[in-house]
């Protein structure tokens, strides 16, 4: 399917999700993580959800992630092109952006060549591991500033497609993809 149809579809089927789905899923794929051979790394970027648009709630993962010590990084929009990353700690102080984002106010920013782990929001992935958000391309442009090597885990409510027929050159895949069902993992090593 084309990736506009997609986006169609996948926002649909979001929508249909009750509160209750959306903790217990959210619940699941946290559980799921914790199996994931990623457990060695020492920074974890990870989004904070938008709400409005019943993205996944992943406040359990970042319990997880601090309560093992772990340097947890989340984005802030700077212009309508490009990401900033902050250090999650004690006094990091949030608030919510024009597109329903809680984002960090201030405090340490961290580059990208730092961040051993991506956890990716996304509307729809397909079995090759490409994946579509809302299409900004906010997360093609910040992956393409991390190292080769970063581990990418999209996190999703939904199984996967069989195929995004529009990838562009730009995209750029994921390593694993979780779901309350099933981990999915793309890569070769
Ligand atoms: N939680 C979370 N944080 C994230 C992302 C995300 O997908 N989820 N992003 C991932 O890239 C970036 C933000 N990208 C976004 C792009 C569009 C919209 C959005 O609400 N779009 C509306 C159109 C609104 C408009 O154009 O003004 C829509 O799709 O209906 C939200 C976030 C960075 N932070
Ligand atoms: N590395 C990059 N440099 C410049 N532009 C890019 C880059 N990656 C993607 N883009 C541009 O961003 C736009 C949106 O890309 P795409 O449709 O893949 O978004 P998406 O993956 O759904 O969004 P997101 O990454 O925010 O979740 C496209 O016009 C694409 O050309």
């Amino acid at each position: 399917m084309l990736k506009k149809d997609l986006r169609i579809k996948y926002s649909r089927l979001r929508s249909s999700l009750t509160p209750t789905e959306i903790s217990q899923n959210s619940i699941t794929i946290a559980n799921s993580v914790l199996k994931l051979p990623i457990w060695d790394m020492q920074y974890f970027h990870i989004f904070l959800p938008i709400a409005q648009k019943l993205e996944i709630d992943t406040e359990g993962i970042i319990s997880i992630l601090l309560g093992l010590d772990k340097n947890v990084i989340v984005p802030k929009i700077i212009s309508s092109t490009e990401l900033e990353h902050y250090l999650l700690t004690d006094n990091t102080k949030f608030t919510t952006n024009t597109l329903n984002i809680p984002e960090p106010i201030d405090g340490i920013t961290v580059e990208p060549k730092k961040i051993d782990v991506v956890f990716i929001p996304l509307l729809a992935f397909d079995n090759g591991g490409n994946r579509i958000g809302y299409g900004k391309g906010y997360y093609d442009r910040f992956l393409s500033e991390c190292r080769e090597d970063v581990i990418k885990i999209g996190l999703s409510f939904f199984e996967a497609e069989i195929e995004i027929d529009d990838v562009d050159t730009t995209d750029i895949p994921l390593d694993y993809c979780v779901t309350p069902l099933k981990s999915y993992s793309f890569t070769s090593s």
